[in-house]
């Protein structure tokens, strides 16, 4: 069997030492021969990577591991290249939700306002990674999940339209359908989704049994109406993220159709969520106090003891295992299927081709294999419409340098939805993101 070579772009990231976990759980699946972190913040990569040879040495000794802030050690060689990079840093985000709070819109990290300053940080910092591996590793697949995936998806679609190796993904409708298997007590493997929409924006249609066939919605619709929605690992979820899932009761209850992905609560009910939300202390900050701190501090006490201890089992690792499913299908052709965000070229029947949209795939060797959905209903259409032509603003202001472009990308999101709060927020997210955002003339 093969053994692989895995990059990971931001090996600094909180969420690295779950993916460590997963390359030790999934070995006999996913087989690696070498295995790079990489991240331009030498101090967070250095923690996470003496973290990781305490944990190879002890958990998978025959890997090739190391961490570097060099491109050429990093991409040079690889098979896959997993991209988890936070362009700004947290405090960054911290800026994206606080700024347009502060004056009364949504500020979250990849929707809205916020969702947009990132962003363009994210076209800036991702098409140049892109551009490094490509020099050092041309066949590499490229799997990205950065934020805004939607956004960062769109820009590497222009800016490398030949290059069919890069893959973006996004962990959350996965979760939802796992959340769904918590709530009816069965294996989430064993539930067959189909789902619509743009990264972050999306509905289930049906969720199926994969065994019988049978549709399990109007089973899952009934339990939520009774027994509220909690995510699959709801005991180590903070706060915020229980009240989300909470919010999936509120959206069904007032559009029972199809399932929502949790996102689409600040698309729905703008108003209630800034009332909700508190300008001084956002998610960025709930992250900055609780994962954050407690992922560096656990990595130095393992540091400073040699030794893992009983770290290894308390490390949360869902999104990692998906990311290895998806590499996986990949290089064992496996053509299983997963939700990707992929152009759209008549997935969804009545949007525009050059979308790109969030759908079930075939995924194997030869990349993915978009299941047709057909025509979506008018009022998702309409919602979906606005907001992919508020991305494809945002990426020609990306592209051309544009204020105007991006003015329009503002006041045509449903977020913002005026010119005047479009031009002041914008106006303000410019001084705050300098020197991180192409400059808009
Ligand atoms: N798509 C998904 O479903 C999904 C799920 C979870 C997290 N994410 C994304 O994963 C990323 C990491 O999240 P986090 O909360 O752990 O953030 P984090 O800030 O803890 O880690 C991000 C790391 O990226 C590094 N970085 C920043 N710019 C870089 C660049 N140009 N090149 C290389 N490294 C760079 C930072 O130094 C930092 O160590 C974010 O983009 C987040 O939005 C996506
Ligand atoms: O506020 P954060 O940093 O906790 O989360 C933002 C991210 O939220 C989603 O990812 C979840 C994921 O769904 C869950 O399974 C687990 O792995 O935690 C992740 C982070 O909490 C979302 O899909 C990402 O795009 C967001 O960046
Ligand atoms: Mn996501």
């Amino acid at each position: 069997m093969k053994k692989y070579n895995i990059c990971i772009v931001g090996g600094g990231s909180t969420f690295t030492p779950g993916f460590l976990k997963s390359f030790v759980r999934m070995q006999k699946e996913f087989p690696l021969n070498k295995l790079v972190l990489f991240d331009i913040d030498e101090e967070r990569q250095e923690i996470i990577g003496k973290f990781g040879e305490i944990l190879f040495r002890e958990q998978f000794p025959e890997l090739n591991f190391s961490y570097t802030t060099d491109i050429k050690e990093a991409y040079e060689g690889m098979d896959f290249v997993f991209m988890q990079m936070r362009s700004g840093g947290l405090p960054m985000r911290a800026k994206d939700e606080h700024i347009p709070l502060a004056m009364g819109l949504i500020g979250q990290e990849t929707c809205g306002a916020g969702g947009m300053a990132y962003g363009l940080r994210s076209c800036v910092d991702m098409i140049k990674a892109v551009k490094d591996i490509r020099n050092y590793a041309p066949e590499a697949w490229i799997l990205n999940y950065s934020n805004p995936a939607a956004i960062v998806a769109e820009a590497l679609r222009r800016e490398f339209p030949e290059d069919k190796k890069i893959l973006n993904i996004c962990d959350q409708p996965e979760n939802v359908v796992r959340s769904c298997s918590r709530l009816l007590g069965c294996d989430w493997k064993d539930l067959d989704p189909v789902y619509f929409g743009l990264n972050h924006y999306g509905w289930f249609t049906n969720i199926y049994d994969r065994k019988t066939g049978k549709d399990l919605l109007p089973k899952i619709r009934k339990m939520i109406k009774e027994n509220g929605f909690l995510p699959q690992d709801a005991e180590q979820r903070d706060p915020s993220w229980l009240d989300t899932y909470g919010m999936v009761e509120t959206i069904m209850n007032d559009f029972p159709e199809f399932l929502p992905n949790t996102y689409d609560q600040y698309y729905l009910y703008p108003d209630y969520k800034v009332k909700q939300l508190d300008p001084n202390f956002t998610r960025a900050d709930e992250v900055m106090q609780s994962r954050e701190k407690r992922v560096f501090s656990e990595c130095r006490e393992v540091i400073k003891e040699d030794k893992l201890g009983d770290k290894f089992e308390n490390i949360s690792d869902a999104h990692a295992e998906m990311m290895i499913n998806v590499a996986t299908a990949i290089a064992y052709n496996k053509n299983n299927r997963h939700i990707l965000i992929v152009e759209n070229n008549g997935i969804i029947e009545n949007m525009q081709n050059d979308a790109m949209v969030e759908v079930v795939c075939e995924l194997g060797a030869n990349g993915p294999r978009p299941l047709s959905i057909g025509k979506i209903p008018q009022f998702y259409l309409g919602l979906l419409v606005n907001q992919v032509s508020s991305e494809k603003l945002l990426v020609d202001a990306y592209f051309d340098n544009s204020y105007q472009k991006a003015l329009e990308a503002f006041t045509i999101n449903r977020l913002i939805n005026d010119a005047k709060k479009a031009r002041e927020v914008l106006d303000a997210l410019i001084e705050a993101n300098e020197g991180m955002w192409p400059e808009l003339k």
